[in-house]
């Protein structure tokens, strides 16, 4: 840092910039309870999908139906990443995201398959 070229990184002082580092927290409070509400929602329609799959891998188990079902998987992603790109979301995360889940639900449907589920 010189004269000239004065650090960027340095905090503003004064009463004005205290003012408006209090008015910035409140806005980043503000926003991080609104992260917070849709973290909680996520958590809830997770708990739900992860309810109707376990209907589904029970109804596998009972009929002998393979766990997993890779034509309906490659469907479902074919739809999401469409649905992604509309809603600015990488597709690719989307994708990501879809298989990380799935790949539980079919360590359910397995255990559901071989009785592992239960002591
Ligand atoms: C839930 C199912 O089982 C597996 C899990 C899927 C999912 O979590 O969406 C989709 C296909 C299957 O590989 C199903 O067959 O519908």
């Amino acid at each position: 840092m010189t004269a000239e070229t004065p650090d960027r990184d340095a905090a503003a002082t004064g009463p004005d910039a205290a003012r408006e580092r209090d008015a910035a927290i409140a806005e980043l409070l503000g926003i991080r309870s609104s992260i917070d509400n849709i973290d909680a929602a996520l958590i809830h329609l997770l708990a739900e999908r992860f309810k109707f799959t376990q209907q589904v891998g029970r109804l596998k188990a009972r009929h002998g139906l393979p766990p997993s079902d890779p034509d309906r998987e490659k469907r479902q992603i074919a739809r999401l990443r469409s649905l992604a790109e509309d809603a600015h979301l990488d597709p690719a995360f989307a994708e990501k995201w879809f298989n990380f889940v799935v790949a539980e639900v079919i360590r359910h449907h397995e255990e559901l398959a071989d009785g592992t589920d239960r002591p």
